[in-house]
């Protein structure tokens, strides 16, 4: 099972290597606007979820939510100890 890390160091081999079809990439090339956006809707959507829908669904949501802030991350060339510091 992927861990937060694993994730992590995924994407930013992805951002490196810039693979055709990645929507890491896509995102990247977004920029931190377009990137903040999708943090701010996925939230939404991890809120509404835990309100109305399962935990399966929450959970899923909530995984896309750290999917994006990882992408923020990247972009602004932070890393998880950058992060881990101030848990
Ligand atoms: N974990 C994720 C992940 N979570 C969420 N997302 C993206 O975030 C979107 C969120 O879904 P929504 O339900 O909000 O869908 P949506 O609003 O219709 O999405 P968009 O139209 O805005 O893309 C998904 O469509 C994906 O584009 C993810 N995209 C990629 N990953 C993982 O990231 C890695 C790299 O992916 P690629 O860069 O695509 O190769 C792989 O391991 C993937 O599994």
């Amino acid at each position: 099972m992927k861990t937060f890390d694993d994730l992590f160091t995924e994407l930013q081999e992805k951002s490196i290597s810039r693979p055709e079809g990645s929507g890491t990439v896509a995102q990247l090339d977004a920029g931190v606007h377009g990137i903040g956006k999708k943090i701010v809707e996925e939230a939404a959507e991890v809120w509404m979820a835990a309100e109305y829908q399962t935990d399966a669904e929450t959970a899923e949501e909530i995984s896309q939510l750290i999917y994006h802030l990882q992408v923020l991350m990247v972009a602004k060339g932070l890393t998880p100890d950058d992060v881990y510091r101030y848990l």
